[in-house]
């Protein structure tokens, strides 16, 4: 489209110029906006450039560790369509084979090659039961608890699933970590796909306007949020709004020919950072009980010995 990149980042300094300014010191000429961080991702070969891998490490691995812990944790990414969100939260297929996403490396203690039993590196059952279920079976011998499980999509490709022994405590603590709480909770909104319902926009519109009513509550005292507008704001009420360690992306078009599109999307960025989450960790009701006897017996303890 013939189109000039209107946006500069530097540090956590976003900078986005009007393409329409008379001349470049006119008062309307650009406008700063400060964030957490500033991804710059148009050209591969900058020394700014912010790979995939950057982002998770800063943003992503935080969110996790916050769902390990007990914590609601959500990651949502915002901006018009085709400006990234899916891009961010998903990654891309590998354009070549030499592009830095093209290949990831894996270490693990066994890696067995089973689909095509005529190579040379096929690994059999037996070979698998040899080097993995002897020393379980061996443990549970010896007394020790022991488990196998088995941890993978399914063939519908859309859920993980798991197999495993009973009595597996290890696999049941990881699940209920990870699926067992509606924690760590991922979307993205906007773009053509969602246009296709009108209740779906309107989810949009009153996303913005709750982060709008959520931001204004950094100044004033109370105001009404208006979450029940729509089923999205509903759903995320906690996520946006109380307690949940959430994190905003705001997705960006650096081309002239979205400039109002990407100003509003910076408006909306820099208004949410007044929004204040107060996320607490998520306690099992039985082990809070227990905590508490267990700070009351220390109590009647010390009460007894003075
Ligand atoms: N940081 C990036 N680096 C390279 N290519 C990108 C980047 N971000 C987005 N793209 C490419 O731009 C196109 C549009 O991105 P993407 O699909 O992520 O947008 P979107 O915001 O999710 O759009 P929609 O709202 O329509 O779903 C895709 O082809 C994607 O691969």
């Amino acid at each position: 489209m013939n189109s000039k990149v209107i946006i500069q980042m530097d540090s956590k300094k976003t900078r986005i110029c009007n393409p329409k300014a008379t001349t470049d010191n006119s008062p309307d000429a650009h406008k700063d906006f400060t964030f957490d961080h500033s991804y710059w991702s148009f050209d591969p070969s900058s020394p700014q450039f912010a790979s995939q891998e950057q982002v998770f490490n800063d943003l992503g691995m935080d969110v996790v560790d916050a769902a390990f812990e007990g914590y609601n944790a959500c990651v949502f990414a915002y901006g018009q369509t085709g400006s990234g969100k899916t891009f961010t939260m998903m990654g891309s297929k590998a354009t070549t084979d030499n592009s830095p996403d093209a290949h990831k490396d894996f270490t693990f203690d066994h890696s067995y090659w089973s689909f095509d039993p005529s190579s040379p590196q096929f690994a059999s059952q037996e070979q698998v039961f040899n080097d993995l279920g002897m020393d379980v079976v061996d443990a549970a011998f010896e007394g020790y608890n022991a488990c196998v499980f088995a941890y993978g999509q399914t063939g519908s490709g859309k859920t993980f699933t798991m197999m495993g022994s009973k009595d597996c405590a290890f696999m049941y603590c990881v699940g209920k970590k990870l699926w067992g709480r509606k924690g760590l909770c991922m979307f993205h909104c906007g773009g053509d796909r969602l246009k296709e319902g009108a209740h779906i926009n309107k989810s949009l519109v009153t996303l913005g306007s709750v982060i709008s009513s959520l931001a204004e509550l950094s100044t004033k005292k109370s105001t009404f949020i208006p979450y029940r507008d729509s089923v999205l704001t509903w759903l995320l009420k906690d996520s946006l709004g109380g307690n949940s360690k959430t994190i905003m992306i705001a997705a960006i078009s650096p081309a002239d020919v979205n400039y109002s599109e990407t100003l509003s999307t910076l408006r909306y960025a820099n208004r949410a950072k007044n929004i204040i989450n107060k996320p607490t960790v998520n306690e099992d009701p039985n082990t809070r009980i227990i905590r508490e006897l267990h700070d009351e017996i220390t109590k009647l303890k010390a009460m007894l010995t003075s």
